[in-house]
């Protein structure tokens, strides 16, 4: 049994939070491509697109991806742009385990994000790229689980419901 469930998303979706939560439920090992990026560059996100661009990012985060899911059983949490390339996509659609859309509305992203600092992409025009990837999104995804107004406790308590519908898990 594949024990294993990718998180997917926005900005501020709430991937990172959750899949710590849903780690500490479960007992999963949780890997986040940003953290596994973050690791083997010795740099943080700012660092890594002000040196190598957005598309050195995305060489490295794809590699991150292929990494996080050889590790089972783990959660996975994704950065907001993995969808945008199509090797990702590919990696995603074809997996035979729970990929999870976690959706938010645009007035909570502005809630959750305001003041923060550590998103190169998330600038004035971020509705644009949220407009553009949503159709990468829901591509990727075989659940959609929307978030704004739930707590998080609540929300992993759905997500572990999942995992036992999924013969994942076992209460
Ligand atoms: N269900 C939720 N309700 C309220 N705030 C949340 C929720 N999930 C996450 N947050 C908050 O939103 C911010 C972004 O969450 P994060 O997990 O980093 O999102 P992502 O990894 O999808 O970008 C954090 O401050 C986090 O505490
Ligand atoms: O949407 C994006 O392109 C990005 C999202 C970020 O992750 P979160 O979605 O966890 O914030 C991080 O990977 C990087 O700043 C780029
Ligand atoms: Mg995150």
């Amino acid at each position: 049994m594949m024990q294993q469930l990718v998180l997917i998303g926005f900005m501020g979706a709430g991937k990172t939070t959750l899949s710590q939560a849903l780690g500490a439920a479960t007992g999963w090992p949780v890997y986040d491509t940003d953290d596994l990026v973050v690791t083997a560059a010795h740099r943080s996100i700012n660092t890594i697109f002000a040196q190598e661009g957005e598309t050195g990012f995305r060489h490295r985060e794809h590699a991150a991806l292929e990494t996080a899911l050889t590790h089972t059983p783990g959660i996975i949490a994704t950065g907001g742009g993995i969808i945008t390339q199509a090797a990702n996509r590919a990696l995603l659609a074809a997996l035979d385990i729970p990929v999870v859309l976690l959706t938010v509305t645009p007035a909570e992203i502005n809630r959750r994000l305001a003041g923060t600092t550590d998103r190169p992409l998330f600038k004035k025009d971020w509705p644009d790229l949220l407009q553009d990837r949503q159709p990468w999104y829901e591509a990727s995804a075989n659940c959609i689980l929307p978030t704004t107004g739930r707590q998080v406790a609540d929300l992993v308590n759905e997500l572990q419901h999942l995992l036992v519908e999924e013969g994942a898990a076992n209460d």
